[in-house]
């Protein structure tokens, strides 16, 4: 089963990123060409040079021109420029054109809109909590751990989501700080045995997961996820309950919980078999395969991949476009399609949570 994704569209270029397969048509990069020519701002030497190579490498292929002197600077700086992008294919090239043009544009028109960003909501130790734009931001605070999941993290994130379930916000949003999107359960969650032994542990462990899971199973407005960086353990399990994945091409999707001796978590057990297929599933849950963003996307996973230089204002632009939609629209439809399934997510999260109370 493939994630449906929304088409927005943009005032200007229509981007076309999809993964790795999608051909940019002559049409979108005629546009490409046409918009950069409007830009108000000049990008700066650096940018002008790659958007050079990437027209020659999309035009003309490779580039095989003799090297130009060491003193005639601007001719050798556009040679080097294109000659590093290699092998590149012409239609790699007019993809990595329509992006870069495409963030250009974005980024001049949103750096005329007055920057509103509030501050952190307080309360929070280990997430950064904002709401702006009605759109809700719940982000991982962990950056130095690689966003690993404490015992406090997981109240947080708790008290985070029935907070956004609440406000005015219309949509919620699920990101990482820094270049991980989150490393899982914190490992030290495990070592760190309470005054009542491992057996209290091991319950105390498994509730709290088993509340933590159900938070996502109900919240009753658009999920996102921003999948900014790789994802580990139980941060890829419960990507089968947000309504919408977006990633950078930079992310990985691993879940090593055979290695480790667990089992697996966040409803995947049942949604991941159905997103992907139980082959493909297996592979992931019981032998840790570990996805690239492409293969998550192709696995439907993943809604859709960006390239990791202009992952952000992409995404950020695309979602700032969604968050204008009629709020009560799309929590009832949102509703109206987990709905069906709520029961039967709550009864696998009681099970992999039962089972991981067992086998600790
Ligand atoms: C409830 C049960 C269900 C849950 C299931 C799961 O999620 S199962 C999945 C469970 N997850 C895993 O099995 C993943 C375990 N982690 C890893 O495999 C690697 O750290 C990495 C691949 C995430 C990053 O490799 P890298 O070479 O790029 O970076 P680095 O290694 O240098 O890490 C930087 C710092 O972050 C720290 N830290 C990172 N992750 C965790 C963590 N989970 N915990 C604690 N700490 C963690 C790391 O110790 C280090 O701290 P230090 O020494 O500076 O104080």
């Amino acid at each position: 089963m493939n994630r449906t994704v929304h088409a927005v569209r943009f005032p200007v270029i229509q981007l076309h990123t999809t993964g790795a397969t999608m051909r940019v048509s002559q049409e979108v990069f005629e546009k490409a060409k046409d918009q950069l020519k409007l830009l108000k701002e000049d990008p700066g030497n650096e940018v002008k040079l790659k958007l050079y190579a990437l027209f020659k490498q999309a035009t003309e292929g490779p580039c095989s021109s003799p090297k130009p002197g060491m003193l005639d600077f601007v001719k050798k700086a556009k040679w080097d420029a294109w000659s590093s992008l290699g092998s590149l294919s012409k239609d790699n090239a007019r993809q990595k054109y329509v992006d870069l043009v495409s963030s250009l544009v974005s980024s001049e028109s949103s750096s005329q809109v007055k920057d509103t960003t509030p501050d952190s909501k307080h309360g929070y130790e280990t997430l950064q909590v904002t709401t702006t734009d009605n759109i809700t931001k719940i982000m991982l605070n962990r950056p130095e751990k690689k966003n690993a999941i404490t015992t406090q993290m997981y109240r947080e994130i708790i008290q985070a989501l029935e907070e956004a379930a609440k406000d005015d916000s219309v949509i919620t949003v699920i990101t990482g700080n820094g270049d991980y999107y989150c490393s899982g359960n914190d490992l030290n969650n495990f070592t760190n045995i309470p005054a009542g032994g491992i057996e209290k542990m091991a319950k105390d462990g498994a509730v709290l997961l088993e509340n933590f899971v159900k938070h996502f199973i109900d919240f009753p407005k658009p999920l996102i996820a921003v999948v900014n960086g790789p994802a580990v353990g139980i941060s890829v399990t419960l990507l089968g309950l947000f309504d919408i994945v977006y990633a950078t091409d930079r992310a990985t999707f691993h879940t090593p919980f055979s290695e480790l001796g667990q089992s697996p978590e966040g409803c995947s057990s049942y949604m991941f078999p159905k997103i992907m297929g139980l082959s493909k599933a297996n592979e992931m849950l019981l032998f840790n395969k570990k996805l690239t963003a492409g293969e998550a996307y192709a696995q439907g996973l993943v809604t859709e991949v960006f390239p990791d230089w202009t992952f952000e204002k992409e995404v950020w632009i695309r979602l700032k476009a969604y968050a204008n939609l009629p709020k009560n629209s799309l929590a009832l439809s949102k509703q109206l399609i987990r709905g069906v399934e709520k029961e039967k997510l709550h009864a696998v999260n009681c099970q992999e949570c039962e089972l991981l109370r067992e086998r600790d």
